[in-house]
């Protein structure tokens, strides 16, 4: 560490050193700076005026000259494109670091500031030095302004800067985690961490992984945060006037990331290192993370373990299927159909296209996913790859007849000579689907069974789904739209107001319209104890351009059905119980109350939509507690207009397939509702072996197998459940799922991005929040 160079010490710390007037007084000082043109448009010559200002009027609590350098230096190491400081005060960090970051190349420095008063202080020196295009000021606390960043759309963060309220440190870091900005490379630049700074950061960057998972599995809360752990004078006086700040404990972080970190000594801009308490930086490099790699390792490896016995079993049951003709013939069907099944990646969509080959249809698969496992299936007798459809700009309405996916639809339509197109939409491609419906129907002969771009645009969205069920008088929970603050303020203060009543509170969720799935994770649940706490809440909420709706939060029981409509008329219906990421599927009696309750919400809304409504429909359901003591009311919450993987349980009821084609006749089907016949429960052998076997042995180590509480489950899914992909007579899809499908997902993990949870039977791998 070299001398302090005692010129540029500033003013002395006094007893009360910020927020007592000098922020804005240090604004004045540096507009009449008698050199103020030269000042414009200079990050340095603005940095020597607030300096000015701290040697020869007062103390300020910059990070200042010195301790600069290193994190200027760190970022031209670095060279961040994206780069937050938490705690902005009058902008020296922002205008040094700022420069620092645009001169790197980089785009953005986000400077979080929770004083509104200094946030503007900020912005205004920003502007002077002319860095607005590149310093943005998040106004707030530091956690509400991360999440506002994050649900934007933030996903990465290169290098931060954490200069604020010593106990918010560690917090605010877990927090970061939590929502994946912090990824591979990322580095972190903490101000004042040297003992006794911040133990209980830099005990958590500094500890192992293995130290990390038993606190995160044993804690309830984020750290045993007490103000008394921080010897920090800002955080001292900060208390004294404002009281501590509230801190969120429930942040767990992510245990699995690896840093490795180097402390630096260097000195306070005054000059004066206090004893024990040396200022400086700790500069921590997030290394591999390496537990993420392994995860995909180890799947990988677990995949290439089983593949020879899966090989050879696979083999002998498709050999046997052939030997004993358990295989579908291919000209069953008296009047033979040709049946274009899109969505052979999931288990749903080959379920579909199983039924149609068992009743001896000829069965053309499609899907964008490349690597289907449609297209190894018996039950498919052509497999075309799809483009992938444009997920960010859904076409409008005339601009489908120009959308490649599509286009590719069409032409597959019109050379295979499809009759019927049974689609199993993606939810990113459910727009485009309805769109390619009209396209098909109005160009063709063929029949699509696919809900209309309006209806699921109808359907879909929360606010126009929750009118269309009010005006058919049909039950939902308390649901208001909102856009503004101000409108869930009001829609509070008509509830009981802004904190929750003892007794027996009503809480609603603050949901965002539309597909989000990053703020999904988030919704908040209002009010909370306090007034304070909910406007707190609220104010983390990016309620800037989008609109939202406010929702009664009903305690009770999820379910969710799968119907099949033709014309206005449910014509198949099953209804079960929902679970996480449902992987597990048991079907209700259809004579229950509650399914028939179930059925009855989705055959009055069908009706309502007419003869041209045709497709899938499948809805989420909440039930109070306790209603099943009397009338049973069902409270619709979401509608997915597509397929469910429910679907499944329609495995053993082959009439499905006549109530599909009924779309080719003019005159409806009359049969009775077809529900599953004898229903079997269903599950995905891939993800029990490791869910509920492998990891739990992991985790639990050195306990054997039958004493992990998962065991239970596992033993009895594997002998009286049934595999959602597997089939006897069409075996080989269950392999490539298993052997080419999931490992090339691995190995594409392995390289980019990171998942928290992965849905075999849909393909689908959840990016870590
Ligand atoms: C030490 S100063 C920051 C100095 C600044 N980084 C610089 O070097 O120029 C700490 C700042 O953090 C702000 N702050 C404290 N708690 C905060 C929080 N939870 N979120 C955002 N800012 C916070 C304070 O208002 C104060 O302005």
């Amino acid at each position: 560490m070299a001398n302090f160079d005692d010129s540029k010490a500033y003013a002395a710390q006094e007893e009360v050193f910020f927020d007592d007037g000098r922020e804005i007084e240090l604004l004045h000082f540096v507009y009449s700076r008698p050199n103020i043109d030269e000042i414009r448009g200079s990050p340095e010559k603005v940095l020597a005026a607030i300096d000015e200002y701290g040697r020869t009027k007062k103390y300020l609590m910059n990070v200042g000259e010195d301790k600069g350098r290193i994190v200027t230096d760190l970022i031209k190491e670095v060279k961040p494109n994206i780069m937050i400081e938490l705690g902005g005060y009058v902008g020296y960090s922002a205008v040094l670091f700022g420069a620092a970051v645009r001169d790197a190349g980089g785009k953005t420095y986000y400077s979080l500031e929770r004083n509104p008063e200094f946030a503007a202080v900020i912005l205004s020196l920003v502007d002077l030095a002319g860095l607005s295009d590149v310093v943005k000021v998040v106004v707030g606390s530091s956690d509400e302004g991360i999440r506002r960043l994050a649900q934007q759309g933030l996903d990465k963060v290169d290098l931060m800067f954490i200069d604020h309220y010593k106990p918010a440190y560690l917090p605010d870091l877990k927090l970061c985690e939590e929502l994946g900005l912090i990824q591979q490379g990322t580095v972190l630049a903490a101000d004042n961490v040297i003992k006794p700074g911040n133990p209980p950061y830099l005990e958590y960057v500094r500890s192992p992984v293995e130290k990390k998972k038993e606190v995160f599995l044993a804690s309830t809360s984020s750290s045993g945060l007490g103000t008394e752990d921080f010897d920090d004078r800002y955080s001292q006086q900060y208390e004294k006037t404002h009281g501590a700040e509230r801190l969120d404990t429930m942040i767990k972080g992510d245990p699995r990331l690896v840093y490795s970190s180097e402390l630096i000594k260097s000195f306070e801009p005054t000059g004066v290192p206090r004893h024990g308490e040396l200022s400086g930086h700790s500069r921590l490099v997030k290394c591999l993370n390496s537990i993420v790699r392994i995860k995909n390792l180890a799947l990988l490896v677990l995949s290439l373990v089983f593949l020879p016995i899966d090989t050879l079993v696979i083999l002998c049951i498709d050999l046997y299927s052939r030997l004993l003709g358990t295989r579908p013939g291919r000209n069953g069907a008296v009047d033979k159909k040709t049946v274009l099944v899109t969505g052979v990646s999931m288990a749903k969509g080959l379920a579909l296209a199983r039924h149609f080959r068992r009743a001896g249809h000829r069965v053309i698969g499609a899907d964008f996913h490349a690597l289907s496992q449609g297209r190894v299936s018996s039950a498919i007798d052509k497999f075309y790859a799809l483009p992938w459809p444009a997920a960010e700009e859904v076409p409008d309405d005339e601009d489908i007849e120009d959308d490649e996916y599509a286009l590719a639809l069409l032409k597959i339509v019109r050379e295979d000579k499809v009759d019927i197109w049974v689609s199993n939409s993606d939810v990113s491609a459910a727009i485009q689907d309805g769109l390619a419906r009209d396209m098909i129907e109005s160009q063709t002969s063929a029949k699509a069974i696919q809900l209309s771009a309006r209806h699921v645009r109808l359907l879909h969205e929360k606010d126009s789904f929750m009118t269309l069920c009010h005006k058919l008088g049909l039950p939902i929970p308390d649901t208001q739209i909102v856009s503004s603050r101000s409108d869930i303020i009001e829609f509070f203060a008509k509830r009981g107001g802004l904190k929750l009543t003892p007794g027996e509170p009503t809480r609603y969720l603050i949901k965002p319209i539309g597909v989000n799935d990053i703020a999904r994770f988030d919704m908040p649940l209002l009010p909370l104890e306090s007034e304070e706490e909910t406007l707190r809440r609220l104010d983390s909420i990016p309620l800037g351009s989008g609109k939202f709706i406010v929702q009664e939060f009903i305690q009770g029981f999820e379910f969710c059905t799968h119907a099949l409509v033709i014309r206005g008329k449910v014509r198949a219906f099953v209804s079960c119980p929902s679970s996480e990421l449902l992987m597990h599927y048991k079907a209700m009696d259809p004579d229950t109350p509650l399914s028939n309750a179930m059925l009855e919400f989705t055959e009055k809304l069908a009706a309502s939509l007419g003869e041209t409504f045709t497709g899938h429909a499948s809805f989420d359901f909440l039930v109070k507690a306790g209603a099943d003591k009397g009338e049973v009311v069902v409270y619709p919450i979401e509608c997915n207009p597509r397929v469910h993987t429910a679907v499944v349980l329609f495995n053993d009821t082959p009439e499905l397939v006549a109530e599909y084609l009924s779309v080719l006749h003019d005159t409806p089907s009359r049969g009775p509702l077809v529900v599953p016949r004898d229903p079997h429960k269903y599950y995905w052998l891939g993800q029990e072996v490791v869910e509920r076997l492998l990891y739990p042995l992991y985790r639990d180590f050195p306990a054997l197998p039958h004493k992990t509480p998962e065991f239970r489950s596992f033993v009895e899914h594997v002998q009286y459940w049934k595999d959602g992909t597997f089939e006897t007579w069409d075996p080989w899809p269950w392999w490539w799922l298993y052997h080419v499908y999931w490992p090339v997902q691995f190995a594409r993990y392995l390289v980019w991005g990171r998942w928290h949870k992965v849905n075999v039977s849909t393909g689908k791998a959840f990016q870590a929040k």
